[in-house]
Order: C-alpha cells, then structure tokens, then sequence
C-alpha cells in the first residue's frame, strides 16, 4: 500500500496516508480502537472500497488494472458472524467460488470435503444450514468457503470476534495451523491486541484517523513500542507478555531432586539446590514434590504431596510458561517434561530469572538496531 488515503464522500477521513509492505506468505495484523480505519483498509484491497488517493499494489502491479472479479476471486474473504448465504447448505455455501469458476459439481464437492476436514468441521454437517451451526462452526464455515478455490491472499476483518474467548482460542489454534500448511498471504483485521500478537508475523497498529502508529512484529512491538499511544494500547503485563517470545530450552535443568516412587532411603535426601524431591511414577510422569525428610523409603505416599502445578516442555514452550509453572508451584521450581509428560528436569525461579536476564541482554542490540 503507497500513501493509501481513503476520504468518504461526507469528508471523514478514514485512512490517511497509509503505506504498508504486507509480506507474503504471512500474516499481517492491522489493529487498533473503533473506527481507526482498519476495515476500510482491509476493503481497499478487494475494491470494495477504492481509494481517494494512493496506490495499492499486488505483486508489483496496480490492483486497479485488474477486473475487479478476477481480483476478489483470488482473495478469500471472511467476516464476523463469518457472513454465510443462509439459504444454502454449508457444503454448497463452501463450493460457492468453485462453482463460479466452472468447476464441476463433483470436483467442487470433493474440494469441500477436504476442506472442511482441514478446519475441523465434521463431515455429518456437510447438509446443514447454517442456522443449524454454532457460532464456532459457522466461522469455520467461513474460513473454508474463503479458501475453496486457492486463492493466495486472505482477507480476515474480525473473523472470531463474536464467539466466546475458548472457542476464539480453538479457531485461533486452527488458523495458525492451516497457515503453516498452506502459507497463505493473509490480511487479518482485530481490535484486540492479544490476539494481533499472537497471530501476527507482523502487526500495523493504527490510531484513530487512519494514521499508522508502528507497523513490527509481535515482539519488537512489546519490546519498543513507538509512541505512549501503542505502549498504552498494548496494555499491562507488556514484559511477561513479551516472554512468549523466548524459547526454554537455554534453561538449565537439573535432574538430581526427580526420584521414582519407590525410591530408597539413600535417594531422599536434598539434591542440587532443590529443598524439595519431585516424586514420579512407573513411566517417569511426576506425580508432586515431597520434602526428604518427610518422605517414606519404598513406600512414598502419594496423598501427602504437594501439587507439581503446570509443566512446561522445554523446545515447546516459552519462557512465559516456564515461568508461570514455577510461580504456580508452591516450591517456587518449575517440571520439565516430555512430549509423553515424562519429568526430564526441574528449574527454579531464580535460574529462570537468571535465564530471563540473560535473554533481553542478549536481545537488547537487536531491538536498539531496529529503532
Ligand atoms: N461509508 C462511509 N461513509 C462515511 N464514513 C465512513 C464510511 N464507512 C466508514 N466510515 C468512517 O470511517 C472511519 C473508519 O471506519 P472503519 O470501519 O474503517 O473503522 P474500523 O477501524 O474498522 O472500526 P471498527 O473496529 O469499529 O469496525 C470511521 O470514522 C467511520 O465512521
């Protein structure tokens, strides 16, 4: 987009001047408050809305020299309340595009049946009408029917906002899966922050008026947010909220406090630095933390101790989980595991902090290169 100015025929500026490079094969997140002009940007891009000024260019050329069909075509389009023709199955609301491009009945069909197993719809519901949906469904719907027939590019403006926030986390889940499969460039439109840093390869907040405040990724917008007005709308927890971005697996573990059920006398005593023993079972999966002394040789007692909280995958999780499973924990250490939930470590807060320290160190040149 190049200095992109949308003004409304009653002279309400609803984008000014805006000039983005949207990566392809990504997502890019454009958020803010109401009525900062997020949709009319999105609009911009399929024609529904043309620019006043500016130019907004697709793979180097104008998108006004395209015939605006043959451009929607190849950009799926989904909406809140995922906007699905009513009157129609959900099988023939998903093959909607495909039968416009002359695709046969039965190519269109088996396309519809691949896709709604990609976004985890259940064949059965092939003949339902939409009514006949949940909230949750009916977006997947959506999600389907703009992908039937392939297009590169995805427009999303507010795609899960009217569903509630577990069902907003599964379809969340699921866009960040079908995008590594598929990599599609996509355009996605929220006013809700978390959401922008979780799905954003890169995040455009704009401010009321249409103006850009800081287009970055996820990270480097927690990290140096550009103005007071982005530092306020990213909103508190900035810094733990950035910790989702660095990886566990720098964390030292140790494995000397993780003993078997029936371990013997010899092995409950204090190892490492851990003042507690995490107490595992048969497959090694921990079962809770008990104190030495109190602990009985051969016949440990499962009842009497204390909860593991929440572990962490080291490779897998970020710091942020770490970091919480050792604050949920009431010995203030954290439990490692497995892919299978098997205890391969424990770490205690301080040795996150320590790690926590070493990675914004380690950071900080990067963040100060990029501004
Ligand atoms: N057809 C129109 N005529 C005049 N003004 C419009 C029109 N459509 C939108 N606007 C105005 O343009 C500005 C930006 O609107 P837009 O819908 O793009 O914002 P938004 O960021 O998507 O808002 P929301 O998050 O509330 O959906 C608002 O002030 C809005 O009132």
């Amino acid at each position: 987009m190049d200095s992109v100015t949308k003004r409304y025929s009653d002279g309400t500026v609803a984008v000014d001047r805006l000039s983005l490079d949207i990566p392809d094969r990504a997502i890019t997140v454009l958020v803010g408050p109401s009525g900062c002009g997020k949709t009319t940007t999105l609009r911009m891009i399929n024609r529904m809305v043309e620019p006043s000024e500016g130019s907004i260019l697709l793979d180097g050329a104008d998108i006004r020299q395209q015939p605006v069909n043959s451009l929607r075509r190849s950009m799926g389009y989904v909406i809140q309340n995922a906007g699905l023709f009513q009157h129609r199955t959900v099988i023939d609301n998903i093959i909607t595009v495909p039968r416009l491009l002359g695709w046969s009945k039965g190519k269109a069909r088996e396309r519809a049946a691949e896709l709604m197993e990609r976004v985890g719809l259940d064949s059965s519901l092939a003949k339902r009408y939409p009514y006949q949906l949940s909230g949750g469904q009916q977006q997947r719907v959506g999600v389907a029917r703009a992908l039937a027939a392939d297009p590169p590019v995805l427009l999303m403006d507010e795609p899960f906002s009217a569903v509630d926030p577990v069902v907003r986390k599964g379809l969340q889940d699921e866009l960040l899966r079908i995008q590594d499969e598929l990599g599609k460039t996509i355009v996605f439109v929220t006013h809700d922050i978390d959401e922008a840093v979780k799905l954003g390869t890169m995040v455009a907040v704009l401010r009321t008026g249409g103006h850009l405040a800081q287009f970055a990724p996820p990270a480097e917008l927690l990290t140096a947010p550009a103005d007071p007005f982005v530092e306020d709308f990213l909103g508190a927890d900035r810094g733990i909220r950035r910790l989702s971005f660095f990886p566990s697996d720098a964390l030292e573990l140790e494995t000397g406090p993780i003993v078997p059920l029936d371990a013997d006398a010899t092995r409950l005593t204090p190892r490492g630095g851990a003042p507690y023993l995490l107490v595992t079972d048969a497959d090694g999966r921990p079962l809770g933390w008990g104190e030495p002394g109190a602990l009985t040789a051969g016949a440990i007692d499962t009842g009497r101790l204390l909860s593991h909280g929440r572990p962490f995958r080291p490779g897998t999780d970020s710091l942020r989980t770490a970091l919480d499973g050792a604050v949920l924990s009431p010995t203030g250490w954290a439990v490692a595991v497995d892919g299978e939930g098997r205890a391969v470590g424990v770490v205690s807060q301080a040795a996150i902090g320590e790690a926590i320290r070493t990675a914004h160190s380690e950071d900080r040149p990067e963040v100060t290169a990029a501004g």
